[in-house]
Order: structure tokens, then C-alpha cells, then sequence
């Protein structure tokens, strides 16, 4: 069975994946849906909904071209040959596997949508992140609803794409995964998708396997790059309490080619959408299969990342004579991390409602993130009353501004800006003594105590 050319694509889901991913294809028509309009809009303006470097060259490039944000849902999936579903997949709030399992809603709505308006054939890719055997609940759902004479090939094509680096990763990614069905018709809808790849991808680095290994390889993927983030952050507070010093650590462990360099760098805490939700999606799958010590060992790596983003907050209190009640402190950085507008799961947020439950004045500064959705971040989209935190809160437009009067600077984020602030000008404004929390292991820490701060760094102990 010869594969089917693709010659026209449409993606359901236009957020931090489906746009990204999508504006980087050449040649192919592909056509972007949403039901949300005002992110479409924002696609088809100048202002881009998500800040990642490099997308509005890319998005100005394509778009109009064979690059197309729309939505009407409907109408894309009638006209594709190809179907990438790149909606969200968050951790369930409520119902059975509350905080721990994938809420599918989204996932499942989009495909029935797909079942109801198709009237040919189609390839269904899974582009979002789900549990091992999803797609066998989206071939039930598509043959139940299908019109006569349509069939679908389900295909699962993990994205790997880490924010901020999201352009360069797609042009020149380690690896594109394709999973199918070892079936004729399967082995054929992979190579479909695959010739798409071929486009700008070696032949050599796109790796077909079967359906459910592909799915359990992004589960497995990131569930192993954030145990490497804990692993180094419980090294870490050894670290502290030794006197050695953890970036000295990671690079003398990362220098065994069998562990390398990458994902060794202790921080206040992963943050990020998918990190702690695939885990959890790990642990779930796990318990449900009846395997709770690998549950266990998975629940550990969130657990760990929880116990160091606590870890570091009361980190600052301690220093801070045990009591910031009243005292005016700057947090650097709102994003999970630099190079990117997104806060889903920032640490900062964490740490930022620690003091305000100590009831200390917090000044926020972020490069790309605006002042509502911090406020959103902090009142847990509208769950939280905001008026009762609203004193002790103020969102500065410059990282000077908010460091002003500060008796603590608390680095959140690692933006490259904080290295190259005027410290001896910040440090001119601050009250004593005057302290810097490096909660990235970013700044010059023999530079800053040279100009008077006192410096706490994630990893590094005042032992000698
Ligand atoms: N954010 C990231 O860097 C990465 C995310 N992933 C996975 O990709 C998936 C998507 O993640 P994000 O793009 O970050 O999510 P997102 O929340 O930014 O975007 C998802 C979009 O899907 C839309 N949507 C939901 N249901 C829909 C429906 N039935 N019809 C049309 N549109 C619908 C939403 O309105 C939203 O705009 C998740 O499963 C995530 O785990 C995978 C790799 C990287
Ligand atoms: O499935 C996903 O969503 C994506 O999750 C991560 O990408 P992302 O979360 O965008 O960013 P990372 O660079 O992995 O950083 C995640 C968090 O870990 C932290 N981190 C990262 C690396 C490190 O050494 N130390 C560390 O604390 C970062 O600051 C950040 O808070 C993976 O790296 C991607 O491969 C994957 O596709």
C-alpha cells in the first residue's frame, strides 16, 4: 500500500505546540484551528500570542503562504488529508484520577469533531502528550462516529520542542518520533507523515516504532529529563550543607559521557506545563497497571521538586533573621524559565505565595511577562480573592525598579538581563544588610559580595 501524498494539513490546537510546530512546515498547505478567537487573531496580527525567539520571522514568512490560522474548525478538517491533534492535555482537577491523570476532554472532543465532519478519508496524528494506549480510545470514538466509506489511520508523534528554543528545535530536532499501527494501512500512514518530515528532516533521524512505544516514549522522555532536574537539586542541598559546591558537581558528574552534560543544572525547581503533569500522568498509568513501586519511584521525582521550590523560600526567610512579615522583597523573573512569556507552573509562583503568606511586600519584574497574567498566576485564575494580597503586590516595568528599597533580590528566572543589571547602582538603592538570592546559580557571586550583598546561591554552602 503506496503512502498517501500529503497535501494539505490541518492542526486543532493553536497554542505553544500546534503553532510553532505547524509554521515551520514547507511546501505543504497547512491550516491552523482554534476555538479560541481571540488566539487566532492574535496568529493572524502582528502580535504574536506566545513569545519564543525567532517564531515571528518564521509565522511573517509562511502565513499566507501555506500557513493559515483559522477557525473554522470544520471546514480544515473536511479539506486535510492530515490531522494533527495539538490540543491540551492538562492534569484532570476533579473525578476519578483527580490531580494525577491526563483530563482527555479536550483531546476527545476534537477527535469526535473530526469523526462528525469528515467525508473522506484521514490520518489522525496525536501531536499532545498522553497516556500509554490513548489512541486506542480515539480509534473507538472516530469509528463509532465516522460517516461511510471514511477510515482513519491513528498515528502518535510525540512533540519534544522545549520553550525558548522552540524554532531552533523544530528546524534541527534530535529526533521526530512516529509510532504507528504495524498494519498495512498503519506501516502506510507513517510513511505519509514521514515524507512530511522529509521535507527538512534526515531520513536517519526519524524513528518509526509501534503505536504504544511512542506514546510511552514522551511520557518516559521527560520523566527522565526531570528526574536528571531533581537528582541535582537534592545534590544540591548536600551541596549546601558541605560546603561543596554544585555546579562543580554537575559538571565533574556530566563529564562521564555515559551521564553528559545537559539537564545538571540546579535551580529553585522545574517549572513548565508538562514536566510535573507528565509525571503524574506516569504515576497514574503506573498505579493503574498495578505497579506501585514504580509509581512510587516516578512520584518521588515531583515530590523532590516540590521539597527544593519550599527548600529555597524558606531559604530566604531563615536569612532574613526568620521573619520577612513587612519586609520588601524583589523577585527577578516570573517565567518558568528565560526565552519565554509562559508561567504554567513557574516556581516563581510558588515561592511568590509563600511570602505573601508571610505576609511580606513582594515587587515582581519579568522581561515578557505582563502585568495581568501575573495577577491571574496569583489569584490561581480567579480562584484566589486578589484584594486581600493587592498591598503587597507591585509589578515593575524594569528590574531596577523593582530592586529599589529591596532587602532581599530574589532571582527566579535565569533571563540573561540579570547578569548585566548595575549592581553597584541597585545595591546603592537597598536598605542593609543587603541580600542577593541567586535561586539560578546565574550571577557573579564573588562580584556581588565584592559590592557589598550578602549572596545565598542554590547549591553553594558558606562552609570552607
Ligand atoms: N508547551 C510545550 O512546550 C509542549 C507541549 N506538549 C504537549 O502538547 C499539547 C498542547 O500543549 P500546548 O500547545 O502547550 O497547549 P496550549 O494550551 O497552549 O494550546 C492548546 C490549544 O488547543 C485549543 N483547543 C482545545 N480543544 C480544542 C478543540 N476541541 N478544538 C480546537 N481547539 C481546541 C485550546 O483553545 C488551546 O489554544 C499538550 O498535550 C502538551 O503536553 C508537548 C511538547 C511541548
Ligand atoms: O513536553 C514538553 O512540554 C517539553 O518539556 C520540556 O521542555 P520545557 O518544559 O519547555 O523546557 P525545559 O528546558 O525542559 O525546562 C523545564 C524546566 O526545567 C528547568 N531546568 C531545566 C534544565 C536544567 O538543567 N535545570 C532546570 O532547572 C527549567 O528552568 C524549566 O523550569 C522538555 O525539555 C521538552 O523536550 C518537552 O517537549
Amino acid at each position: 500500500m503506496a503512502p498517501v501524498v500529503v497535501k494539505k494539513i490541518c492542526c486543532i490546537g493553536a497554542g505553544y505546540v500546534g503553532g510553532p510546530t505547524c509554521a515551520v512546515i514547507p511546501n505543504i498547505q497547512v491550516t491552523i484551528v482554534d476555538l479560541n478567537k481571540a488566539r487566532i487573531d492574535a496568529w493572524n496580527s502582528d502580535n504574536l500570542p506566545i513569545y519564543e525567539p525567532g517564531l515571528d520571522e518564521v509565522v511573517k514568512e509562511a502565513r499566507g503562504r501555506n500557513l493559515f490560522f483559522s477557525t473554522d474548525v470544520d471546514k480544515a478538517i473536511e479539506e486535510a488529508d492530515l490531522i494533527f491533534v495539538s490540543v491540551n492535555t492538562p492534569t484532570k482537577k476533579s473525578g476519578i484520577g483527580a490531580g494525577f491523570a491526563a483530563d482527555l476532554n479536550y483531546l476527545q472532543l476534537a477527535t469526535r469533531r473530526i469523526a462528525e465532519v469528515s467525508t473522506s478519508s484521514k490520518i489522525v496524528v496525536e501531536k499532545s502528550t498522553v497516556p500509554c494506549r490513548t489512541a486506542d480510545a480515539m480509534r473507538t470514538i472516530l469509528e463509532a462516529n465516522s460517516k461511510p466509506g471514511c477510515t482513519f489511520d491513528i498515528l502518535s508523534n510525540p512533540e519534544f520542542l522545549a520553550e525558548g528554543t522552540a524554532i531552533a528545535d523544530l528546524f534541527n530536532p534530535d529526533r521526530v518520533l512516529i509510532g504507528s499501527l504495524q498494519t498495512e494501512s498503519g506501516l502506510s500512514a507513517c510513511g505519509s507523515l514521514a515524507a512530511v518530515y522529509s521535507n527538512w528532516v534526515k531520513k536517519d533521524q526519524i524513528l518509526t516504532v509501534g503505536l504504544w512505544s511512542s506514546e510511552l516514549s514522551k511520557l518516559a522522555a521527560n520523566a527522565m529529563l526531570a528526574q536528571r532536574i531533581s537528582s541535582v537539586n537534592a545534590l544540591s542541598a548536600i551541596c549546601e550543607a558541605t560546603g561543596a559546591n554544585i555546579d562543580e558537581v554537575a559538571y565533574a558528574v556530566g563529564k562521564d559521557t555515559r551521564v553528559g552534560p545537559k539537564f545538571l543544572k540546579a535551580s529553585v525547581g522545574f517549572g513548565g506545563s508538562c514536566f510535573q503533569k507528565d509525571i503524574l500522568n506516569l504515576v497514574y498509568l503506573s498505579e493503574s497497571l498495578h505497579l506501585p513501586h514504580v509509581a512510587k519511584y516516578w512520584r518521588a521525582v515531583v515530590e523532590m521538586n516540590e521539597y527544593q521550590k519550599d527548600r529555597f523560600a524558606h531559604k530566604v526567610v531563615e536569612t532574613l533573621f526568620n521573619t520577612i512579615t513587612g519586609k520588601k522583597i524583589a523577585m527577578l523573573g516570573w517565567a518558568f524559565k528565560k526565552d519565554t512569556g509562559d508561567t504554567r507552573e513557574s516556581p516563581a509562583i510558588s515561592i511568590a505565595n509563600h511570602f505573601l503568606s508571610e505576609k511580606a511586600r513582594i515587587t515582581i519584574y519579568d522581561p515578557q511577562v505582563g502585568e495581568d497574567q501575573i495577577w491571574l498566576d496569583l489569584t490561581d485564575y480567579g480562584a484566589i480573592p486578589a484584594e486581600p494580597i493587592k498591598p503587597n503586590v507591585s509589578i515593575q516595568k524594569s528590574a531596577e525598579d523593582a530592586c529599589k528599597g529591596a532587602e532581599a533580590i530574589v532571582v527566579c528566572t535565569e533571563w540573561d538581563e540579570f547578569k548585566t543589571l548595575d549592581w553597584e547602582k541597585i545595591y546603592a538603592n537597598c536598605p542593609r544588610p543587603a541580600f542577593v538570592f541567586d535561586g539560578r546559580l546565574m550571577l557573579d557571586r564573588k562580584k556581588l559580595q565584592k559590592i557589598g550583598f550578602t549572596v545565598v546561591t542554590i547549591g553553594t554552602g558558606d562552609r570552607v
